[in-house]
């Protein structure tokens, strides 16, 4: 049988054609055990913030672990007509070779560093680019969106409602994971409980209520059967003239006499604002002051936002589509770009050309380190080196900027953290994923360490990611030395390679 994900499914062949026609190429031109080192990074945050969450490291652990091919995909590879034997036999014994470095889970992380660094044998690099692309851009693109609605709620819990409205079945599961780790509470999603650990909650759907010849007949109705966790749905007919009356007759005449507290009514329609504060009176001075209320209704970070700012009263937020498709930012543009080859025990550096700068690549095999200012615990600036370039930080270090080298930044009493972690070495797995909810509490640690100023939503500040000296000079040699070659030749075009 074939190594399965936690759904049941084989996913090694799900690679772009492309990944496959090359590395067959690769093995044709006596390339296959060429070592290559190749980045993933992103270049842009979504939704215009200061910073992304890193997340998807797992499922590209588990799909790495479980690569290799059946002899039905060999069958179907075959039957494309362009593929050579010798190249179907080394899928069809498969071994993962290569050393892989990322993030850890978690991780706040910003445009132009590498988030995961892959090194081994051309052949096999090559193929896994799609997957580790798919997992980590999926992921991070969530929580990312989860951290930005999670902080918006300023302390108030945010549960995670998004299943019935992600894109299919992972986008749901996953997204539900990846929103766990951005910081929400829980989620509606059962399978996410099942398989990850991911609290379930539910409140009712207007259909419960509907299905009951009265609102209160079905407030009393759930309430008996679940009296120790009963959030009554309000707005099903009129959240002030109806719903709240009768959720506070039904802890009045239910669940008190059952000897059970009442948790909470949810609130899915109309003006939360107006209907949250009313509706917080109505319970206090019935006595409820401890019942939580719910909004929902196609939140998302700005309108929770603004309903704190109009004084809303309300404990606790459901997000769903907005969260888990990212509705206003739906991509997260990371990238896998070959950054050099080894040659005996030199690397080689591969650079990527482009007309605008951000777009030209950092070649090398590289390293991230984060500086904390050890007075004030927070992160200062990310800076990327070459991967064995020591990094002293019991001396000031000085950074610059990579484009504008003149603005320059003496970092000093400052703490240097490598972020990026071994997880492969040579195919074999050294590293063990915490608990989620490790790695959630990480997740919300490491965004207590950045700034203000890079966390708000509006024009935040840029976070310093910077290049070592050594790694910059080498850019810079590179990219002199392909002018140079082009002298009196075309302008470099878009899309040349080195
Ligand atoms: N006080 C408020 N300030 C800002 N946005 C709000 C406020 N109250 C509700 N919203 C948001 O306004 C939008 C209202 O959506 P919509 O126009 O569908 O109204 P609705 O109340 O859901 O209507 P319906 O009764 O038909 O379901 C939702 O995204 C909701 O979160
Ligand atoms: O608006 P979202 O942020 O996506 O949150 C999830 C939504 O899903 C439910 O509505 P739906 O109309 O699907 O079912 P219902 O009949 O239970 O309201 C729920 O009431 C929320 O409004
Ligand atoms: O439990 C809930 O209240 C819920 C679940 C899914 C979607 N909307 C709401």
């Amino acid at each position: 049988m074939s190594p399965q994900d936690k759904l049941g499914r084989n996913l090694s062949m799900l690679t772009d054609f492309y990944e496959l026609t090359m590395s067959n190429g690769y093995l044709q031109n006596g390339m296959k055990d060429t070592v290559a080192v190749f980045d993933m990074f992103f270049r842009r945050i979504p939704d215009g913030g200061g910073f992304a969450i890193f997340a998807g490291l797992e499922q590209l652990i588990e799909y790495l672990s479980n690569l290799s091919f059946t002899e039905e995909d060999i069958g179907y590879l075959r039957s494309k007509n362009c593929f050579c034997e010798e190249f179907l036999d080394y899928l069809l014994h498969f071994k993962f070779q290569c050393d892989i470095w990322a993030m850890k889970e978690g991780t706040p992380i910003f445009p132009g560093e590498p988030v995961v660094v892959v090194r081994g044998p051309v052949i096999q690099a090559q193929l896994v680019e799609t997957m580790v692309l798919l997992t980590i851009n999926h992921q991070s693109l969530v929580a990312t969106k989860a951290n930005r609605v999670v902080r918006a709620a300023q302390g108030r819990s945010v549960f995670e409602f998004g299943s019935r409205r992600a894109q299919s079945y992972d986008g749901a599961v996953l997204g539900a994971r990846a929103a766990y780790i951005g910081g929400c509470d829980a989620t509606a999603c059962v399978i996410a409980d099942r398989d990850y650990g991911i609290p379930a909650v539910g409140t009712m759907a207007h259909s419960w209520v509907q299905m009951f010849s009265s609102e209160y007949e079905s407030f009393a109705e759930y309430a008996k059967l679940y009296p120790d966790n009963c959030t009554l749905l309000v707005d099903t007919y009129n959240v002030l003239s109806s719903g709240i009356p009768n959720a506070i007759k039904c802890f009045n005449e239910v669940l008190l006499p059952m000897g059970y507290r009442p948790k909470g009514v949810r609130i899915d329609s109309g003006d939360i604002a107006y209907l949250s504060k009313k509706a917080r009176k109505m319970l206090d001075e019935a006595g409820f002051d401890y019942v939580n209320i719910v909004a929902s209704n196609s939140l998302d970070e700005y309108i929770i936002r603004d309903l704190l700012i109009q004084g809303a009263k309300i404990d606790l937020f459901g997000v769903g589509e907005n969260l888990i498709t990212s509705k206003s930012d739906p991509v997260f543009g990371g990238v896998y770009k070959l950054a050099a080859v080894q040659k005996g025990e030199e690397y080689l550096p591969k650079i990527k050309i482009s007309e605008s700068i951000e777009k030209i690549t950092t070649p090398g095999f590289k390293m991230v380190y984060r500086f904390f200012s050890k007075e004030t615990t927070l992160a200062v600036a990310d800076l990327v080196t070459l991967h064995d370039e020591a990094v002293d930080a019991s001396r000031p270090v000085t950074i610059f900027d990579p484009i504008a080298t003149w603005k320059k930044k003496t970092l000093q009493n400052v703490e240097a953290v490598e972020l990026l972690t071994p997880i492969f070495r040579g195919g074999e797995l050294v590293y063990r994923s915490p608990e989620l909810s490790q790695i959630r509490s990480y997740c919300l640690d490491q965004v207590d360490h950045l700034w203000d100023e890079v966390k708000r939503f509006e024009h935040p500040h840029t976070y310093y990611v910077d290049l070592s000296h050594k790694l910059w000079s080498m850019k810079n040699a590179l990219l002199e030395e392909i002018s140079s070659q082009n002298t009196g030749a075309p302008q470099i075009n878009e899309g040349t390679s080195f």
